[in-house]
């Protein structure tokens, strides 16, 4: 086994307090430790500039170390007041809107250049997308029950039933979510500590972690900007669930949003992995429908609880801009033709682009079944033609349909974080399309690939940025390769 090598500054479990002098892509600041042995580099993921912070040593190497933020001690000169309860998945919520933007493009172009090995990268810069709504932006949300609260005045975790996020850093614990985070809708997050008061009310048992027991587990919330309604899911363990009345549950939610409340769903979910649905799991429907209808660029698209639809839809119709007018700017490679869309989700892109262009025959492509269902029907709801979706591996797909050799002019890209399977990126490149428009959620997979990419013949067009995800780390990109 090869000797871990160590270092003369920190030790693994370690908790130290660090300025934060830089940042790099993905929200990682950078601090520096330095003594008589000299200088030694520190990443604290979702901090940045100026801040002064608590992490705990994760993993540590003879040049560098990955921490765990703690908690965020002082604040940057940059960060301002916000009236919003500050929680682990709005990091940069205090930090003005440009500036973040400035963070994202700057560390975004610095991995097209390190990992993407495109040294031009500043001269192929299309635009910088905001996004329309800086907050109040996202269409779904998570909220988790927990035994055990933290208690942010004693600095120590608590017995309390909590219904709202994990404690940054430490995830035996929840935190109630009292007021609007400024993220979701703001009416339903100012009525979470109701729902969380009815739920406690009945003597169950929220979710306790280490344990890995109790009832309540989480509630999870998607919203239709379109019609302003909520599907709402609560997902529990079997056990004592004739002890829970899930239709006067469902009534309470009525009282609380009134028509509002599109529907409930319950989840049954004994499994002990920290996700909201279970791969054994039931999901019932309790009340009203159990599914919601979002508009995009005037299309229709009907949304369950388990497909994958983008979280800030009023950004994601500048996204699907970008993608369009990518793959439309050579519009006689589309017209007439056959266009991939690979990972195609619930099939948004494909539909767009399919109604903007004349006779193309689209196919897309999306391991999940659900999603797949859910593309068939909104293309038929839009009433738009030439759509074609397979629910497949993009791999497999593609090994079952060697005819698409040398027959398609462009393709559209939009794998999920993981970036696309080497072995599937190798089967993308023998289809030997002129043209691929790639969007991407994990600009670091996608430099990745775009490596690969230009090693068989494509040249980097242009790359856009888009801001899907103020006050995180997260930035899209769409990027154009022509051979
Ligand atoms: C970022 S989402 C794409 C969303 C879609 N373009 C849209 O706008 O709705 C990534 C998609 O890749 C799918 N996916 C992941 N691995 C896959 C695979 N091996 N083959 C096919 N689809 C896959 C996921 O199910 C997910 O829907």
């Amino acid at each position: 086994m090869p000797r871990r090598e160590r270092n003369k500054f920190v030790k693994r479990g370690q908790i130290i307090e660090i300025l934060i002098e830089d940042y790099a892509f993905g929200g990682k600041g950078i601090g520096r430790i330095r003594n008589e042995h000299g200088e030694f580099v520190v990443f604290v993921p979702n901090t940045l500039p100026g801040q002064w912070v608590k992490a705990q040593v994760k993993k540590s190497s003879k040049k560098y170390a990955e921490c765990k933020l703690l908690d965020v001690l002082k604040l940057s000169e940059d960060e301002i007041e916000m009236p919003y309860q500050d929680i682990p998945g709005a990091p940069y919520i205090q930090l003005p809107i440009e500036k973040q933007h400035e963070y994202k493009k700057q560390s975004t172009l610095e991995l097209f250049k390190r990992i993407g090995k495109v040294a031009d990268i500043e001269d192929k810069f299309d635009e910088f997308v905001s996004s329309p709504n800086t907050f109040h932006y996202r269409n779904k949300m998570e909220y988790g029950f927990s035994a055990i609260g933290y208690d942010r005045t004693l600095k120590t975790d608590v017995d309390e039933f909590t219904l709202g996020f994990k404690r940054r850093g430490l995830w035996w614990c929840g935190e109630n979510l009292n007021k609007d985070s400024g993220l979701f809708d703001a009416d339903v997050e100012n009525q979470l500590k109701n729902i969380k008061v009815y739920c406690e009310n009945t003597g169950l048992a929220p979710w306790h972690a280490p344990r890995k027991e109790g009832f309540f587990r989480y509630f999870v919330i998607r919203k239709s900007y379109k019609t302003n309604r909520l599907l709402f899911n609560l997902v529990t363990t079997s056990h004592d669930l004739p002890k829970f009345d899930l239709d006067k549950f469902a009534q309470y939610l009525v009282e609380l949003f009134g028509s509002r409340v599109a529907g409930l769903l319950h989840t049954i979910n004994d499994e002990i992995g920290d996700r909201t649905i279970a791969t054994t799991g039931s999901i019932d429907l309790v009340y009203g429908d159990d599914k919601i209808v979002e508009e995009l660029l005037g299309l229709n698209f009907e949304i369950s609880m388990k497909s994958f639809f983008q979280t800030n839809p009023k950004c994601a119709e500048k996204l699907y801009s970008k993608v369009a007018d990518y793959a439309l700017e050579k519009k006689e490679s589309i017209d007439n033709s056959v266009v991939l869309d690979l990972f195609c989700g619930t099939g948004t892109i494909g539909q767009i682009v399919a109604s903007r262009a004349e006779n193309a025959k689209i196919i897309g492509v999306d391991i999940v079944v659900s999603a797949i269902e859910d593309a068939k029907e909104n293309a038929k709801r839009n009433v738009i033609k030439g759509l074609e979706f397979y629910a497949a591996d993009v791999g497999k797909f593609l090994n079952e349909h060697p005819e698409y050799k040398d027959s398609i002019g462009t393709i559209i890209l939009d794998p999920a974080r993981a970036g696309i399977a080497p072995k599937t990126l190798k089967k993308i490149i023998n289809l030997n399309a002129e043209r691929l428009v790639y969007v991407s959620c994990n600009p670091a997979t996608q430099a990745r690939d775009t490596e690969q990419l230009m090693l068989a013949g494509y040249q980097l067009k242009k790359l856009s940025l888009v801001d899907q995800f103020p006050h995180t780390a997260h930035i899209e990109t769409v990027v154009l390769f022509e051979k």
